[in-house]
């Protein structure tokens, strides 16, 4: 369980206890007791970074390490399934975060200023249970749409303050999500994301060379002077680096308006990248498992209805693998992925089950579900249609 964090919504709420100055939610408390005083605004810091960089690992640290805050969380709808990312936030946090930014076809630049907000005002009603938002915006997303929302809206601004946008870049593919060259000359996602960053963490430095880690460095400072930039490993920061930065108080000397001008308006996000999420319940053969992932990822040979390869930039899902007790979580950024046990255990008469999320190119849904139904698990039947392996 972690210290401090409040799940919002239903009727389960947790507490620090070990920030003595909290009022106990056992204790009834009135209206009056249980809001904070007048004029008391509640910080929100975006969370942004390309899909795969680290975010949702800053999140769960800052959700471990920190010990005084009570913090709630609005994590992105990760595709059309939220299923998939929720399960993952609980098995990794332990915790479940109740309030979702439902995102129209992905796009949250579109859906932002609905949704967005209606995700926060359903905190805000929950407002005296918390003291901090933590925001994890889709890798996709412009921050600068999500920022401007507590910007324009006049009475959201009377009750919470944007205290700082983090940025986090995944050290090993960062360069190559920066330099992307965009049709029409577009500003690509991840240098968006940067630009508006008060804070970059440059991530997974583990994975690269010092040289590389230099030239990555000096392209982010190229495309954003003002920010401060951090190296780290599985999103490891002292937290006063991200909490509390205060960077768009009239004291830090930028203004929010001033930041959002470094980035122009985009009507929408790169249309030929898509989400497809599937289920197939029964139990997967590790090993099938293991070529029907690397035959996306590094074989890059699987072909949509177009003959075109499918190309997936980020992979997540929970699967019940034969023979293990345990729930396992998959993870991939790029080329790159593992396998995790969770410490939740299948239940006994609960239908064990695998779900997937893939985000990516030439993406299509029902080739996958049936490859993965033909390759991956342990009783299949014998799939007739075309063989989408490209040769
Ligand atoms: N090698 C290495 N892997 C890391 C590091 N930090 C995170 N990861 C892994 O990278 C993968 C993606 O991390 P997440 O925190 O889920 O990334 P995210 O930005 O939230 O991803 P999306 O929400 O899908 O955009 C996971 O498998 C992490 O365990 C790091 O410093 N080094
Ligand atoms: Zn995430």
């Amino acid at each position: 369980m972690l210290p401090g964090n409040v799940t919002v919504g239903e009727e389960e709420e947790e507490y620090a206890e070990d920030c003595p100055e909290l009022v106990p939610i056992e204790a009834k408390t009135t209206e009056a007791e249980e809001k904070p005083g007048l004029g008391v605004k509640i910080p929100v810091t975006i969370i942004t970074g390309y899909l795969g960089a680290g975010k949702t690992t800053l999140l769960n640290y800052i959700l471990t390490e920190q010990h005084c805050k009570r913090i709630a969380v609005i994590l992105n709808e990760f595709g059309e399934g939220s299923a998939v990312e929720k399960s993952l936030a609980v098995s990794q946090g332990g915790e479940l975060y109740e309030e979702w930014l439902e995102l129209g076809n992905g796009c949250l630049c579109c859906s932002v200023k609905d949704s967005g907000l209606r995700a926060i005002e359903n905190l805000m009603q929950k407002k005296g249970k918390f003291d901090y938002i933590l925001l994890e915006t889709t890798g996709l997303a412009d921050p600068g749409a999500v920022a401007s929302m507590f910007w324009v809206d006049a009475d959201l601004g009377s009750e919470i303050y944007l205290d700082g946008i983090i940025t986090v870049v995944d050290s090993k593919y960062g360069l190559k999500h920066l330099t992307e060259e965009k049709p029409d000359g577009l500003i690509n996602e991840a240098s968006r994301q940067v630009a508006l960053a008060d804070m970059i963490l440059i991530n997974k430095t583990d994975l690269i060379s010092e040289e590389e880690l230099n030239k990555l460095r000096t392209t982010i400072r190229s495309i954003n002077g003002l920010g401060n930039i951090l190296e780290t490993q599985r999103s490891r920061v002292d937290l006063s680096n991200v909490l509390d930065l205060h960077a768009f108080d009239g004291l830090s000397g930028i203004s929010l308006q001033k930041k959002l001008q470094h980035v122009s308006a985009v009507p929408h996000l790169d249309q030929s990248i898509l989400t497809v999420t599937f289920e197939v319940p029964g139990n997967a053969k590790e090993e099938s498992l293991n070529v029907f992932i690397q035959n996306l990822l590094w074989e890059k040979n699987v072909r949509n209805k177009e003959e075109r390869c499918m190309e997936v930039i980020r992979l997540k899902g929970l699967v019940s693998l034969k023979d293990k007790p345990q729930q396992v979580i998959l993870q991939g950024v790029h080329e790159l992925y593992d396998l995790e046990e969770t410490p939740l255990s299948w239940k006994e008469n609960s239908e064990r089950t695998n779900r997937l999320v893939l985000i990516g190119r030439n993406l299509d849904k029902d080739i996958l579900r049936q490859l993965f139904i033909t390759t991956v698990l342990e009783t299949e039947e014998p799939w007739t249609s075309a063989d989408p392996i490209c040769p």
